[in-house]
């Protein structure tokens, strides 16, 4: 019954299509790109401030319990509609984003944007204790950055999935990688969860900033230009992207790859980064390009989203496994955790 920090999202999202922008990133992309992400607010992961014309900072967050039942109705039966599990279409699924946990670069304070770095020893164990708090939740398919800590973030946390289901990370580079890596057995897919890499969901590419320690670079050029390479919607720090890029690239992965999914009722998580997980709460809660300024996530803390009948609905983050206000969020996922619980008493 703890209660849960969440915020009104208000506005729209505005249309963002620089086609120009979008082509000179896929460059970046294809000639290197990877990277990382900074510890924040702690508690539940997220928190929004919004910024009046003067500059100044208005805390918006609201308060509401998360034991406050279902603003989703109760829906089918995961026995009868086999949720969790199932390949049917369905009205209803969940999606449980998660910043990976922090990384060896987050630990020094560098900018790390596309560099490959993985997860730190506190890393690790973020990505342990955000496994436990979602063990309970089903998950049919899971997104991943390219980028490791991303991906050691999804694995280490399924170690903790009380359901056993072993994540397996589908290789389509090549015609050889997916026919090597086939599985021939239908019983063995049956327990596989299925991980999809993309690029586009790497965070954003810090340009010349990257490897360059924050405070020092800070102490170099002026609080208020990093925090505008940092935290400004359309501004790229030097030869980088700017959220307004990152979002590009990340939301129409998100829609084209990831909405489809939800749709045939399929529960997913996705293991990403602090600013294309920026960008895509941008595009789930409609925060305008002045809100999500201040939308800042923390390391390693998973944020649960249900989807039903075309809109998200945010409902904060699980704290664990036996929190009975996350599974009263709709019947299928009561339903869902009542099965494990039978199965593992
Ligand atoms: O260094 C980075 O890649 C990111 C995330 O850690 O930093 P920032 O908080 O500046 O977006």
């Amino acid at each position: 019954m703890a209660a849960e920090v969440y915020y009104q999202a208000v506005g729209t999202l505005q249309s963002h299509s620089h086609l120009n922008n979008f082509n000179r990133h896929q460059k970046h992309q294809n000639n290197t790109v990877r990277l990382v992400a900074r510890d924040f607010i702690s508690g539940n992961g997220l928190s929004r401030r919004s910024t009046n014309r003067s500059g100044r900072r208005n805390c918006t967050v609201i308060r509401s319990l998360a034991s406050q039942t279902s603003v989703v109705d109760p829906v089918l039966s995961p026995s009868r509609s086999n949720a969790g599990d199932s390949n049917k279409k369905s009205n209803e699924a969940a999606l449980i984003l998660i910043r990976h946990g922090e990384s060896l670069w987050n630990e020094k304070n560098l900018f790390t944007g596309c560099v490959d770095v993985p997860l730190s020893k506190k890393g690790i164990d973020e990505a342990i204790e955000a496994g436990k708090r979602i063990s309970s939740i089903p998950v049919d398919v899971i997104f991943t950055s390219a980028l490791i800590r991303a991906q050691m973030t999804a694995m280490l946390a399924m170690t903790q999935h009380r359901r056993g289901k072993v994540p397996i990370v589908l290789h389509n580079e090549s015609e050889r990688a997916r026919s090597w890596s086939q599985v021939f057995s239908e019983d063995t897919k049956k327990q596989s969860i299925p991980v999809i890499q993309a690029w586009q969901l790497n965070e954003r590419m810090y340009g010349e900033l990257q490897g360059l320690n924050k405070q020092e670079t800070a102490d170099r050029y002026g609080k208020e230009q990093v925090h505008e390479w940092r935290r400004s919607y359309d501004i790229p720090p030097p030869n980088g992207e700017s959220l307004e890029m990152c979002a590009q690239r990340a939301v129409a992965y998100f829609r084209d790859q990831i909405e489809p999914q939800l749709l045939s009722g399929k529960n997913v998580m996705i293991s990403a980064h602090g600013n294309s997980l920026r960008s895509i709460i941008m595009y789930l809660d409609k925060l305008t390009s002045q809100e999500v300024i201040s939308l800042e996530l923390s390391t390693g803390i998973p944020m649960l989203y249900i989807f039903k009948e075309g809109r998200f609905i945010r409902r904060g983050s699980p704290i664990g496994p036996s929190e009975a206000g996350v599974y009263a969020y709709t019947r299928r996922l009561a339903l869902y955790k009542q099965k494990l619980d039978d199965m593992f008493q």
